[in-house]
């Protein structure tokens, strides 16, 4: 019988008691060790922070190999419903096979409860080994679509009854001429909706203007996918202009004054909002973008962008600041107030069971849920015993072999640091 009581939604507001009930997924490959490092120095530090008043009570949760091995389901019904009912819960990895076998279930988990915003911030902390020669200058947050695009799964294989179907249709109902060898395609949709586009990126702006962030750019390829990632480059624009009016400045208000008065006052226009400290939403092609943020990070903030453009970019910036390691996430329905916080790596395999790993990303993630239940006591305390860890040079292998001088511990005596550091 576990104690505690639940999280609830009160007029759209999380009401959080002082022993909330969160369920846990410990997740496969390096799962296991990364919580069992991670969640003593989430206990820990709530304890230090408020000295018994406040405590989580875990609630284990099954999915992925050891639901499986346990009870022969990869993500039983009961795990969802347990988070729908506990509202916010925290997973490690789940791992994906390559090529077949069972879909992601963290996707599944993210499509499940309609987490729509996948929310990965991005800072450097003060020390950590970064491939860059500034990486203090990246600090975004990553608002990346979770529910469409690609990842709704709907694809065929190759010589596949199914792809042979989609394949005729799409030459005598269509008139497609253009798939280059019909006969060895496999067939993959790409849904992108006005109203999946439009409250992602209502979130990010959301967030932005809270947070006092500069800009948001949306991240698409809208000049190949004209219709899919160009929709979703214009419905961003629609959202900011029709629901944040006077709180933002766009890139697409800028070109029309462009067109109308020229570039002059287009460029008056944008520094005269930017003094006013309007927030300013542009856009970017995503290809460009992967070489901008590493030429010239500073210029970008919050980003808002598809499913698969997100999942790269997640990657690509978490290098800049030292590595999947230290990259933390969560996937949040702002509507429902339902969250799933979760590291943005996988389960890293080879080291499954080794003690190896770095376990900051899911502490991280558990830093990132602490603030969301409006511990923040607790939440500047992890904050602060990662910087003095790793100011210490007491670090995991992934920092270690990047580092002059450092002390290379395991993941638990990494946990064991950062708890004596809180
Ligand atoms: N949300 C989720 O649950 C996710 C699940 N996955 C799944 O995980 C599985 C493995 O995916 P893979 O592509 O190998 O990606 P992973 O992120 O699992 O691992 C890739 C590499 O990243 C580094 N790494 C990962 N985790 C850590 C950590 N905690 N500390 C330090 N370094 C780390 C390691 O680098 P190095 O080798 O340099 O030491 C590792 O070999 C797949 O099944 C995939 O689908 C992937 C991403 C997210
Ligand atoms: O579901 C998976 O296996 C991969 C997910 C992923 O890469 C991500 O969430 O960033
Ligand atoms: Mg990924």
């Amino acid at each position: 019988m576990v104690e505690g009581e639940k999280i609830r939604v009160v007029n759209g507001a999380l009401q959080v008691p002082d022993n909330p009930i969160i369920p846990f997924i410990i997740g496969d490959g390096t799962g296991p060790d990364i919580w069992a490092a991670a969640s003593r120095v989430l206990e820990a530090a709530v304890e230090r922070a408020y000295q018994g008043k406040k405590k989580i009570v875990w609630k284990e949760i099954l999915a992925g190999e050891k639901a499986f091995n346990l009870i022969g389901q990869w993500l039983p019904q009961e795990t969802i419903d347990t988070i729908r009912e506990y509202v916010i819960a925290i997973k490690g990895p789940l791992t994906t096979p390559i090529g077949g076998g069972i879909r992601s279930l963290n996707v599944a988990l993210r499509q499940e409860l309609d987490l729509y915003a996948c929310v990965r911030p991005v800072r450097y902390f003060k020390g950590v080994p970064s491939p860059v020669k500034r990486p203090e200058d990246t600090d975004m947050v990553i608002f990346r679509e979770n529910t469409e695009d690609i990842y709704a799964g709907i694809e065929w294989p190759k010589g596949s009854e199914e792809v042979k179907k989609v394949i005729r249709f799409l030459k005598d109902e269509m008139g497609v001429k253009n798939i280059r060898f019909p006969e060895t395609s496999a067939i993959g949709i790409k849904p992108i909706s006005e109203e999946g586009s439009k409250r992602l990126v209502r979130a990010a702006i959301r967030y932005a203007l809270s947070e006092g962030r500069k800009s948001v750019t949306l991240v698409h390829k809208g000049n190949i996918m004209k219709f899919t990632e160009g929709g979703f480059k214009n419905w961003g624009y629609e959202v900011a202009e029709q629901e944040f009016g006077d709180h933002v400045f766009t890139w697409n208000q800028y070109d029309e004054i462009k067109e109308r008065k020229g570039e002059k006052a287009a460029n008056e226009a944008q520094a005269e909002a930017e003094a006013q400290g309007k927030l300013i939403v542009k856009d970017v092609i995503a290809d460009i973008f992967l070489q901008q943020i590493l030429t010239r990070p500073r210029e970008f903030d919050v980003i808002a962008t598809m499913n698969l453009n997100g999942d790269y970019i997640s990657d690509a910036l978490a290098a800049q600041v030292g590595g999947i390691g230290i990259a933390p996430g969560a996937n949040i329905n702002y509507d429902t107030g339902h969250a799933v916080f979760e590291a943005t790596h996988g389960t890293a395999p080879k080291y499954a069971g080794l003690d190896k790993v770095n376990p900051s990303s899911v502490l991280l993630s558990g830093e990132m849920m602490l603030r969301h239940l409006g511990w923040h006591e607790a939440a500047d305390l992890i904050i602060g015993a990662v910087e003095r860890t790793i100011a210490s040079k007491i670090v995991t292998y992934d920092f270690a072999r990047l580092m002059e001088g450092a002390t290379e511990v395991k993941c638990s005596e990494f946990g064991d640091a950062l708890i004596q550091n809180l």
